[in-house]
């Protein structure tokens, strides 16, 4: 059973790709497992190393938008793909906007070793 923390890994994190090309959405949620019995609407990948990712759950503490106190926002930009769904796109067929962007990522973090197990968003 994949664990929280593999599973913000395989939706949110790549840090071996930028900039990526208009298709990369199309290819990157299905890879990744995202498209399967329904198209996953909205989901960033962050094009930076694990730990700076990871880093984010001891910087600035900031509510989550389900309430929770558990979210923390980079206290730098960072290089991420925004990956959503085009209007009219049906399932099975998942087609993506991609979109890359330099921007704050808010993540909740959780366990111990306290590690982010869900994004939240970017500002
Ligand atoms: N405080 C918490 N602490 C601990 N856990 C918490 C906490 N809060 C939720 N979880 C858990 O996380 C799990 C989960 O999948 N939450 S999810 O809202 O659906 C994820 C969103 C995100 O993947 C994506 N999105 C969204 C915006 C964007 O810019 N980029 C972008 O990628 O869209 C999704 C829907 O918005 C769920 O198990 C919930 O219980």
């Amino acid at each position: 059973k994949e664990s929280r923390d593999e599973k913000f890994q395989r939706q949110h994190m790549d840090p071996n790709t930028s900039p990526v090309t208009s298709s990369y959405c199309n290819e990157m949620m299905k890879r990744r497992s995202m498209t399967v019995g329904r198209c996953k609407p909205v989901n960033t990948f962050i094009h930076e190393p694990l730990p700076d990712v990871q880093a984010v759950c001891f910087q600035g503490n900031v509510p989550c938008k389900n309430g929770q106190p558990n979210c923390y926002q980079s206290s730098s930009k960072m290089r991420i793909t925004d990956c959503r769904l085009k209007k009219g796109s049906k399932y099975p067929k998942c087609d993506y906007q991609t979109q890359q962007l330099q921007k704050s990522i808010i993540v909740a973090c959780e366990g111990n070793p306290y590690v982010p197990v869900h994004f939240d968003g970017s500002v």
